[in-house]
């Protein structure tokens, strides 16, 4: 089971929370968004993979950003069609460049429609399952997992959206199920601020999330 720790912006804080080794660490590359990443990402660990997270951009800006930002992931995470999802890999097949891992997000609610996914799993490598809300992404709140229960696939996804550290018994306990939980994505509720992730607590996470299983 993986880890990912999303939305830094601060090199010194990147610096400190890549020193933990979770294995995907996330940028925000949605202006509209408090953790907005305009810097620069110091040199992390190689075994980290750097995701940009994209609401409803250009297959164009995205390879911009995955080639100045040394990107191995991209998160979309807006309305982005299957055909969206298929040019981008398209597109990098093209121009050559080396393959990036996709990861489509679904914003899920109690009623969720799990039927959408089915044509979408040949275009993306991961799904990854955030919760409803105001905001695209970044909302604070938990998702009822139960709801997974009736996930129709064996594609590997991400469990997101509001977990903080209050969640870890409750993530070690879906570990332990048949769902094909790829890997946990925390954000806010690990900040001191908006963009800033107090490391004591991340690590605290990392430690009690059950890496061993799946
Ligand atoms: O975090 C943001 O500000 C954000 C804004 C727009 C799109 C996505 C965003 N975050 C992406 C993530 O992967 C978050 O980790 C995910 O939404 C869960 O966040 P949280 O509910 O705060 O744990």
């Amino acid at each position: 089971m993986k880890t990912k720790i999303c939305g830094m912006k601060y090199p010194d804080n990147i610096l400190e929370v890549g020193s933990l080794l979770p294995d995907y660490m996330g940028f925000i590359f949605w202006e509209k968004s408090a953790r907005f990443f305009d810097g620069y990402i110091p040199n992390l660990p190689q075994s980290i993979k750097k995701v940009g997270v994209f609401v409803n951009e250009t297959v164009e800006n995205i390879i911009d950003k995955v080639q100045k930002n040394d990107l191995q992931a991209v998160q979309l995470h807006g309305k982005e069609s299957v055909e969206f999802c298929l040019n981008l890999k398209t597109e990098f097949q093209n121009l050559k460049l080396v393959p990036i891992e996709i990861i489509k997000v679904f914003s899920v609610a109690d009623d969720f429609d799990f039927s959408v996914l089915a044509p979408f799993e040949a275009v993306c490598d991961y799904f990854l399952f955030d919760t409803k809300g105001k905001l695209p992404g970044g909302n604070g709140t938990t998702f009822d997992w139960k709801v997974l229960e009736n996930y129709p696939s064996n594609k590997p996804f991400f469990l997101s959206g509001g977990i903080g550290i209050e969640e870890m018994d409750a993530v070690n306990a879906i570990l332990k199920t048949n769902l094909p939980v790829y890997a946990i994505d925390v954000n806010s509720r690990f900040e001191i601020e908006p963009g800033l992730k107090n490391v004591q607590l991340c690590k605290d996470a990392l430690k009690r999330i059950d890496t061993d299983t799946n």
